[in-house]
């Protein structure tokens, strides 16, 4: 359970300044790529070159991970040659965060010099197409909290960060979902999908009917995390890629005895870990400078 100090929202501008500042001054690595590691999916921190580790609760105005499969580090390192900084773990709105909280994260990124945000997250399926296994690369995202007025950038806009409006019709980064193609082609990945990703509030899995409603609304996966991530990192300029590992199908019949659950999450991160971890260090190592240019993307 979450003290209320932990609730509080440290989400200005100054908190995030102090937590970059404390993070620079601790590393010599300056990142331009960030890697959000999904459930399941923490050993691609472990592809990074000597790596520089931050317990998350040692760091100043960091949220604590509290989710089995969310090891709760900052990984500083080189991939290929790249600096980058990879977080084992993230935070998730069930675990009763503010939801600027959740997304911190991503403005001390922006602070420290990170141009190019990879989130990966474990979803259920939802295509009838998609199978246990599949990775599908976001393209768009349903944001259904959104609806309800939860979204990260809701309150006073600080413009250091970026616009009142920001624009999401281009959230998921055109080239670098093409780059994702391209290397997975060379690799032989046949298992490589391409859809809309709904995130739902969580922590109770869908029942049949939302599963169905989210299928009908346009969603080919569903999860409880990443959109609002990338909601503020395009905020605040950094051009985004994301992808789905689908770890389950979500059920849609009522006749079906299949049950979603964690542990099953989890192991389809262990059985497609390395093939992920192929894919994103060959994105990394081919990734060009970003021409600041992101918002207009
Ligand atoms: O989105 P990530 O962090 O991969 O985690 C996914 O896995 C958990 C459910 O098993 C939920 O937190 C869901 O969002
Ligand atoms: N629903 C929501 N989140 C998830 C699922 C799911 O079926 N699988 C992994 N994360």
């Amino acid at each position: 359970m979450l003290s209320m100090s932990e609730c509080v929202s440290d989400d200005s501008y100054e908190e995030c300044r102090t937590t970059a500042d404390w993070l620079l001054s601790n590393t010599q690595v300056r990142p331009t790529v960030g890697i959000v590691c999904g459930s399941g999916l923490g050993g691609l921190a472990e592809m990074l070159k000597d790596p520089q580790v931050f317990k998350y609760s040692d760091i100043p105005n960091f949220p604590r991970s509290t989710v089995h499969g969310h090891a709760g580090q900052l990984v500083f390192g080189t991939l290929k040659g790249k600096p980058c900084v990879c977080m084992q773990g993230r935070f998730h709105l069930y675990e009763g965060y503010p939801i600027q909280k959740i997304t911190l994260p991503m403005r001390i990124f922006k602070l420290m010099g990170v141009e190019t945000m990879i989130l990966t997250n474990a979803a259920g399926g939802l295509n009838q197409d998609y199978k246990v296994g599949d990775v599908m690369i976001i393209k768009d995202h349903i944001n259904m909290p959104g609806f309800a007025g939860i979204n990260p950038l809701a309150g006073p806009n600080d413009d250091r960060f970026g616009v009142r409006f920001p624009c999401m019709s281009d959230a998921y980064n055109r080239e670098l979902r093409q780059l994702a193609h391209d290397v997975a082609a060379e690799l032989g990945y046949d298992f490589l999908k391409e859809g809309v990703y709904s995130v739902v509030g969580g922590p109770s899995f869908e029942t049949i009917a939302e599963c169905r409603m989210l299928h009908r609304l346009g969603a080919d996966a569903v999860g409880m995390s990443t959109a609002h991530e990338v909601i503020v990192a395009r905020h605040a300029g950094m051009r985004c890629f994301a992808l789905s590992l689908i770890s389950n199908r979500a059920v849609m019949d009522y006749d079906s005895q299949e049950k979603a659950n964690h542990e099953e999450v989890l192991e389809t991160g262990r059985v497609r870990s390395q093939q992920l971890e192929k894919l994103v260090s060959i994105m990394v190592a081919r990734l060009e400078q970003n021409n600041n240019d992101d918002n207009a993307f």
